[in-house]
């Protein structure tokens, strides 16, 4: 174990204290889930939903216990993180707070063992910087006081591995809590994204505790927390606002099927289970009835890169004006086209000398139902006009004739509904696609009952129409939304997600630096946030790298440098290995050091997680061979992957994005593959980024990238 303090005896002192509070601690814990699990259930867990208020009540008394079982279980292994030494204003002497994943209250006396990281009072952890007074807003209204201590602490399976005291009032204090943090991020990660709960940063806390009903932006530079920022977020929020907010009713939207699982573990490690962790593909398909199948973008997104990245080009200049609110204005005007020409302008004989007249069918469309989306409306009406004929054969008396009427009736019924244009999303669609664009729909053929295929960037016009045909479902509905990766995201697609949300609850985070999908997303933030009232927008920024170390941030930044409008990275202060910057004549040359910086790597032990990152598919399916070939286990990821197993993994650069890796190896960074614009620059900046610890760059001799001139040039 490690401690610092002052000196050794102050040191062993801390220990004591802290190890004899946990062990006290943990036989607290013990004895209340023994006491808990003893208790006879109330409403005894069978199949059956209970019947009588009773009977509700048990059930509720009963997922109140199973709540509180969960939350002393989940906290056997580390109960806490922190300690609070607070004194309020008014009180003789501070309390003491522990502070951890979930709040623990012992429901013997009421006391609070552990404070909720989400609880307002634990704010004051976070946001302390040393100074001796703070204040929190509690439900009641501000609070103020003294800050007496503030103490990290490491707790691994149940056992105390370090204490360091951050701050102490009246004593000397360095930064230890940075001392914390890179104690923290030097840890060894495996696949998946974990929660950040004790070290999170005062800039962090601040937009995890904004306000619940605003649009978040957040600008955040490679590695500095975003994704975790917003996971948290919304942890927070459910705390919070646990008697409005429902976790189904939430949904973070992610760049791929691949980054889901990817950070599949941060909620439920939080204690939040149930939110929708979609992709906006995804999304639509569903509420789409999935009448849509998507042709593979893999190859697509390979042109994109091996052609230059060209938004120009009429392929990708397609693309990105499919999802400008320009287009959104062309549907909208095409929408407004069908209800004008919704109402058939016929009077409607159901049988000789009996008459509903045009204007009154229009006026129901028009103003009776004029609150009920397009196609519902047109049922609605529909429905009306039959009504109005049951009624009016009803008047006549004479049986015989009725019968006669009712058959003729409802023929003429029926030819007067085909008067009615048909309403469907996909005929209007290829209705208003201008003659330009018409190529650029779908031309795969499919068989009779097959769905229709289509693009992505298709899907967010198709669900607009489908929205302003049928409204959104009640089940839809959403209350707070997060976009990860943002800057590829269209104003389009963000528009119809604001649909689903009845307010501008939604955290936006992104990197301009890393657009490197320029022909769907946005070139800057304004483009988003013009979706949302004024007054609610609130932008954020994060400048530090946390998953780097300062080398490899460096070297990141060196990549971006010429293209000064891009946010750089402010590396925390964790120093490591500097980047093997390591040159190849031809390609023997190359493998051979790509297989020694592996084996090297490997042969450390604790880079568990490595990824080889190359410019393309077809070099990553070469590397991959290569490796799998030389007996190690590799594996190689594609486009439409839906896994992430961690371990030695090859794949092209841009699929990278958003995940991270102990070891990075970028293979080909030469003139032909990383050429000096701004397009690569974001490519190589996204690939380095991903390396937590150690970061190699295999270049050509010969004809090295000059995205590269500033990092080999510091070499000399
Ligand atoms: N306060 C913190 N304490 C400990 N680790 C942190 C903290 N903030 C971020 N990290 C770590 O930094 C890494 C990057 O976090 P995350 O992936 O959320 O960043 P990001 O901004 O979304 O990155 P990118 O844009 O590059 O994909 C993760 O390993 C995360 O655990």
């Amino acid at each position: 174990m490690e401690t610092e303090s002052a000196t050794t005896s102050a040191t062993d002192q801390l220990i004591q204290e802290e190890a004899s509070k946990l062990k006290e601690t943990l036989a607290w814990i013990d004895q209340s889930l023994k006491r808990l699990e003893n208790i006879p259930r109330e409403f005894p867990n069978d199949e059956r939903e209970p019947q009588t208020a009773d009977e509700v009540a048990a059930q509720a008394v009963d997922r109140l216990r199973d709540e509180r079982i969960d939350a002393l279980r989940r906290s056997t292994q580390e109960p806490y993180f922190g300690r609070l030494d607070f004194q309020t204003d008014g009180q003789v002497e501070p309390e003491i707070w522990y502070i951890g994943k979930r709040g623990l209250q012992d429901d013997t006396d009421g006391t609070i063992r552990v404070l909720d990281w989400r609880a307002p009072a634990a704010s004051i952890f976070y946001a302390h910087a040393g100074q001796d007074r703070a204040t929190y807003q509690a439900p009641d209204g501000e609070i103020s006081g003294t800050v007496w201590r503030k103490r990290n602490l490491a707790i691994r399976r149940g056992q105390l591995e370090r204490v360091v005291d951050s701050f102490v009032r009246g004593e000397q204090n360095g930064q230890v809590t940075d001392e914390f943090l890179l104690y923290r991020l030097q840890e060894g990660k495996d696949n998946r994204l974990r929660d950040i709960v004790a070290t999170i940063q005062a800039e962090q806390d601040t937009i995890i505790r904004a306000e619940k009903n605003r649009a978040i932006f957040i600008q955040g530079v490679a590695g500095s927390g975003k994704t975790t920022v917003a996971l948290h977020r919304l942890a927070y929020l459910l705390y919070q606002h646990s008697e409005q907010l429902k976790a189904e009713k939430m949904a973070i939207f992610a760049p791929h099927p691949m980054f889901m699982e990817y950070i599949s573990e941060v909620l439920p490690e939080l204690g939040v289970g149930g939110v929708l962790q979609t992709t906006f593909s995804e999304f639509a398909l569903r509420e789409l009835d999935y009448r849509f199948k998507l042709i593979p973008e893999g190859q697509r997104v390979q042109r994109w890169f091996e052609t230059g990245m060209d938004s120009a080009s009429r392929e990708f200049a397609t693309i990105y004006a499919k999802g400008r609110l320009a287009w959104l204005k062309r549907l909208q005007q095409a929408v407004s086209e069908a209800e004008q020409m919704s109402v058939p302008d016929v009077t409607f004989t159901p049988w000789p000398g009996v008459q509903l007249e045009a204007h009154w069918i229009r006026k129901w469309f028009t103003e009776d139902y004029r609150h009920y989306a397009l196609a519902v409306r047109v049922m609605r009406v529909q429905a009306r006009v039959k009504r109005w004929m049951d009624m009016e054969y009803k008047r006549v008396q004479a049986e015989d004739r009725q019968k006669k009427l009712k058959k003729a009736a409802n023929t003429a019924y029926q030819s007067y509904l085909k008067l009615w244009p048909a309403l469907d999303e996909w005929t209007m669609y290829q209705n208003l696609m201008p003659e330009a664009w018409q190529q650029s729909l779908s031309q795969v053929k499919r068989k009779r009952g097959e769905r229709i295929y289509i693009w992505p960037e298709d899907l967010a016009s198709l669900l607009y129409l489908r929205l302003v045909l049928y409204g959104v479902q009640p089940d839809a509905k959403l209350q707070h939304v997060v976009i990860d990766e943002a800057q590829d995201f269209s104003p389009l697609q963000l528009a119809i997600l604001r649909f689903y949300c009845q307010t501008d609850s939604f955290t936006i985070l992104g990197d301009l630096a890393q657009s490197i999908y320029s022909y769907s997303g946005v070139q800057n933030w304004e483009e988003l946030s013009g979706l949302f009232s004024e007054e609610s927008v609130q932008n954020f920024q994060l400048q530090v790298s946390y998953r780097s170390t300062q080398e490899i941030v460096e070297f990141a930044k060196s990549a971006i440098a010429a293209y000064p409008h891009l946010p750089l990275p402010v590396p925390v202060y964790r120093s490591g290995e500097a980047v093997n910057l390591l040159h190849y004549t031809d390609q023997t040359a190359q493998q051979k050091e790509l297989l020694k910086c592996i084996d090297s790597w490997q042969s450390e032990g604790r880079m568990h997680s490595i990824a080889v990152l190359c410019p393309n598919e077809e070099l990553a399916q070469h590397y991959a061979d290569l490796l799998q070939s030389t007996g190690y286990k590799a594996t190689q990821v594609t486009w439409d992957q839906r896994e992430f197993s961690g371990g030695l993994s090859v794949m092209p650069a841009y699929l990278a994005k958003g995940l991270e890796f102990d070891a990075v190896l970028l293979t080909d960074v030469s003139q032909h593959f990383y050429p000096g614009n701004e397009s690569y620059a974001k490519l190589l900046y996204v690939a380095s980024t991903r390396a937590l610890h150690r970061l190699a760059v295999l270049y050509s001799e010969r004809e090295p990238s000059p995205l590269l001139s500033q990092a080999l040039h510091s070499l000399d």
